[in-house]
């Protein structure tokens, strides 16, 4: 589906004359850190996907005129560093496999995905009858990096397990040919499927209250407890609008900061944030720190922030319908988000939002979350505090309580049971969080009683005092908002002109 979608539905972005339209055939060479361009591609190895996921919606055609069949869905290689580099093979439990449970205990129902490494099945546990998803990869082709990046993915959805919003984590087991995975199985769609069936784009309000605010909110928790998740990109984002749930997938290049450095560019090359973009592969680190003697602190390092960027990146490409930087390689696209960042067209506008219809808070927050420099791009944990999220707040807040009370009408039985997994040690979710509906324990809404709703010139003169947008007249706009904000961006220090606490969310979080 999502490979059918992507095919017909997202539309290239308006290419400025500096960015050339991407039309590299399928005979073409790519690019050695690049890898070969078939199917959906994936970031984070060696392996060329096919999503088989039968089509259950297509979106109007009308949306699909121009799309660009050849445009790539590129992926810088990582994996064919050997997994005994430090650097490189992440803490995990890397062969200390714990066999929770035998493979004929899982019905397999359907393939969802295939890969040349992997298939993803949904199955069924015979005992428990729960729904589960099968990921079994062929040991055959897996390298010494794949089968350690497959053991740190275990290891962060252990250690995750029970954190609202990230996909649980059931079993792993392995038998003589395959290495298998067993997850919980997760409502909703794709976030590229979402958006294919919502005619090519979503709504600035769908997108915010159904996406952005329970995905910041995650990737904020993420942060605090250290981990950077590296491959944010709309086929990792399950969203099920109708229980408020967002599930995100694939921890496979997932990374606690606090155990390793960040010093290796991973993820999906188009969702890549341009400090990640400059790191060397895993394979050079791994030569730097064996044969050069560098040690691991010498390399340069990116922080979580690289997840920040990723998030500016599915916004646009979930607001307009196009992915907003299309390169062949990381070279090229760091070329390319500078100049679409940075260059004007003839009205003063930045390419990026030349002829994009963006209010003045979406584009205010893609300008930030876009930010080149790291050190100028907000947290996840600020961006709950712009005014693009402000707004919708209320709204989402109001869905999260009448789930609230559909599922307390219901019954107790939304306790989630499937795994039996412990929750994971320090959540701030877990206690107290018994009355709440699955989606709002999901997504880590507090019972706390809400503040009273901000009045939208509270909010505007907010966002305008702590530097969020330039003036007022950058609120609310339709047309790609002010130039004010633009020309503040290109050039300014914003996290400097960003007093702090100015904005308060609503909702409150434990800091840990
Ligand atoms: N727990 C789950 N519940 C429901 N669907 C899932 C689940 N896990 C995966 N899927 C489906 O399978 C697809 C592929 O999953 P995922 O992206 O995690 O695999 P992957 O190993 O990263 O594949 P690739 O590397 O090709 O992206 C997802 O886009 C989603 O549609």
């Amino acid at each position: 589906m999502s490979f059918l979608n992507r095919l017909f539905n997202r539309k290239k972005p308006e290419l400025g004359a500096q960015q050339q339209p991407l039309r590299r055939s399928l005979t073409e060479p790519s690019p050695s850190s690049v890898t070969p361009s078939r199917g959906r591609r994936s970031s984070s190895d060696d392996r060329d996907t096919f999503d088989i996921t039968p089509p259950s919606r297509v979106a109007p055609r009308g949306r699909r005129v121009g799309v660009e069949l050849a445009r790539a869905k590129t992926s810088v290689d990582v994996t064919s560093v050997r997994s005994s580099a430090a650097s490189s093979a992440p803490e995990s439990g890397a062969n200390n496999v714990v066999v929770d449970g035998p493979k004929t205990q899982y019905k397999t129902l359907r393939t969802l995905h295939r890969s040349r490494l992997h298939t993803i099945s949904l199955a069924q546990d015979r005992n428990t009858k729960a729904p589960v998803v099968l990921k079994t990869f062929f040991k055959a082709r897996l390298s010494s990096s794949a089968r350690a990046k497959l053991d740190a993915e275990v290891t962060h959805l252990r250690s995750l397990c029970g954190v609202p919003g990230v996909v649980k984590y059931v079993a792993h087991f392995e038998d003589d040919d395959s290495f298998h995975i067993v997850l919980e199985r997760c409502p909703g769609t794709t976030l590229i499927e979402l958006v294919a069936n919502s005619g090519g784009r979503l709504a600035e309000a769908a997108l915010v209250c159904d996406v952005l605010i329970p995905l910041t909110v995650l990737l904020a928790d993420l942060h605090r407890r250290g981990v950077v998740h590296r491959h944010i990109k709309p086929e990792h984002v399950l969203c099920a609008p109708d229980t408020g749930a967002v599930t995100l997938l694939d921890f496979s290049e997932a990374a606690d900061r606090r155990a390793r450095c960040l010093n290796n560019r991973a993820g999906t090359l188009e969702y890549m944030a341009p400090e990640v973009l400059d790191k060397p592969s895993a394979e050079e680190v791994f030569h730097q720190v064996l044969y050069n003697g560098m040690s691991e602190e010498e390399l340069p390092q990116y922080d979580e922030k690289a997840d920040v960027w990723s998030l500016g990146v599915l916004v646009y490409e979930a607001l307009t319908g196009c992915q907003p930087f299309l390169a062949d390689s990381a070279a090229d696209m760091m070329g390319v988000q500078r100049q679409q960042l940075h260059e004007l067209d003839g009205s003063g506008t930045p390419k990026l939002f030349a002829g994009r219809h963006l209010s003045g808070e979406a584009r205010s927050f893609l300008e930030q979350a876009l930010q080149l420099d790291p050190i100028n791009r907000p947290s996840a944990e600020r961006l709950l505090q712009h005014p693009l999220l402000q707004r919708h707040w209320q709204r989402y807040h109001t869905k999260q309580v009448a789930l609230l009370g559909a599922s307390a009408a219901t019954s107790d039985a939304s306790q989630p049971t499937s795994s039996g997994n412990s929750p994971a040690p320090g959540s701030t979710y877990n206690s107290g969080s018994g009355g709440l509906p699955a989606a709002s324990r999901h997504q880590g809404v507090s019972s706390a009683p809400l503040p009273l709703p901000r009045s939208e010139a509270d909010i505007v003169q907010s966002a305008v005092a702590a530097g969020w947008m330039a003036s007022s007249t950058d609120v609310g706009m339709g047309g790609g908002g002010g130039g004010g904000s633009n020309r503040r961006s290109a050039g300014g220090n914003v996290a400097s002109a960003v007093p702090e606490r100015v904005l308060a969310a609503p909702i409150q979080f434990a800091v840990r």
